[in-house]
C-alpha cells in the first residue's frame, strides 16, 4: 500500500520556550525534525513527503535534509498562521494522492506498525485517526468549579498521523476554508463533513514535543528504544 504524508512543521514552539522552533531542536544526536522524517524515510509504503516550514526556515530546512540524506521530501512549502493554514497549503501540493497522511513535524515516535495498521483503516473507510484511550479521570470545568466528570470509557485522546482517501480531507478543507471554521485536529474537519472518522489504537509512546518537560520524557523514551524495547 502506498501514502504520501504532509509533515506541518511550521510552528512557532511558543509553549517548548525554546527561543526558536521547536523543529531544529537537538534531540540526541539529530534535529527533532529530522527524527519525524526518517521515519517516512524508512517506510517502504511512502512514496513523498511534502513539509511545511516557516517561509524564512524552508532554506535551513532543506539544508537539514540534504545533511542527512533524506530523499523522500519533494517539496518544501512555507506555512500559515494556525496549524490548520500550513495543512492546507500541503494538501494543496497534492491533487493527484490517493492516500494521504498528516503527521505533525513535532511527534518523533510513531512506530511504522501503528501507521501501517492507520493507513489500511483509512484506505477501506475514508478517514482514520491514531489515538489512546484516557488515562486519567476526565471532568468539566466553568469557572474553577467541576460540572461534571465525563464517562471515561469512550473517551480517546488523538494523535497524528491521521490518514485518508484525498478528497474526503481536500474536501473538508475547503469547506472549513470557505466557513472559516478552526478545528485543532483534521479530524474535526471530516467529522463536520457528517463522514465518519475510524480511529486506530494507537501507543502512548507517540507524544507530540509541545513543553520542555516533553523533551526529558522524548529523551526516555530514545533510551528505552536504544535498549531494543520499542514499543
Ligand atoms: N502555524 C503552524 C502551527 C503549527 N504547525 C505545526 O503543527 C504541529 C503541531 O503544532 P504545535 O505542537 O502546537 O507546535 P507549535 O505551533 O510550534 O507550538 P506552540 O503552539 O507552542 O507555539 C507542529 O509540528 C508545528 O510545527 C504548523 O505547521 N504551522
Ligand atoms: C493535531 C494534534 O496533534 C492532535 O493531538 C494537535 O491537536 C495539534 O496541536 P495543538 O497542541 O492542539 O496545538
Amino acid at each position: 500500500m502506498k501514502y504520501t504524508v504532509v509533515i506541518p512543521a511550521a510552528g512557532q514552539g511558543t509553549r517548548m520556550q525554546a527561543g526558536q522552533n521547536k523543529q531544529f531542536l537537538m534531540l540526541d544526536d539529530r534535529p527533532l525534525i529530522i527524527h519525524t522524517v526518517s521515519i517516512f524515510e524508512n517506510d517502504p509504503w511512502c512514496e513523498q513527503m511534502v513539509v511545511v516550514a516557516n517561509d524564512y526556515e524552508t532554506g535551513p530546512m532543506e539544508a537539514l535534509f540534504q545533511e542527512w540524506n533524506i530523499t523522500k521530501v519533494e517539496t518544501i512549502v512555507a506555512g500559515g498562521k494556525e496549524r490548520q493554514d500550513s495543512v492546507f497549503e500541503g494538501l494543496k501540493q497534492l491533487r493527484d494522492s490517493e492516500l494521504v497522511l498528516v503527521h505533525d513535524g513535532a511527534r518523533p515516535f510513531v512506530t511504522i506498525n501503528h501507521i501501517h495498521e492507520l493507513v489500511e483503516k483509512a484506505a477501506t473507510q475514508g478517514a482514520a485517526v491514531l489515538g489512546v484511550r484516557m488515562k486519567d479521570t476526565v471532568k468539566k470545568v466553568e469557572e474553577g468549579i467541576v460540572t461534571e466528570t465525563i464517562e471515561r470509557s469512550s473517551i480517546w485522546s488523538v494523535q497524528t498521523p491521521q490518514a485518508f482517501q484525498f478528497p474526503v480531507v481536500y474536501d473538508a478543507y475547503c469547506k472549513a476554508d470557505e466557513d472559516e471554521f478552526k478545528g485543532t485536529d483534521d479530524t474535526s474537519l471530516v467529522e463536520r463533513m457528517n463522514l465518519p472518522v475510524h480511529i486506530v489504537e494507537g501507543g502512548y509512546d507517540n507524544i507530540k514535543l509541545t513543553t520542555p518537560e516533553d523533551m526529558v520524557i522524548a529523551k526516555a523514551i530514545l533510551k528505552k528504544r536504544k535498549r531494543g524495547k520499542v514499543q
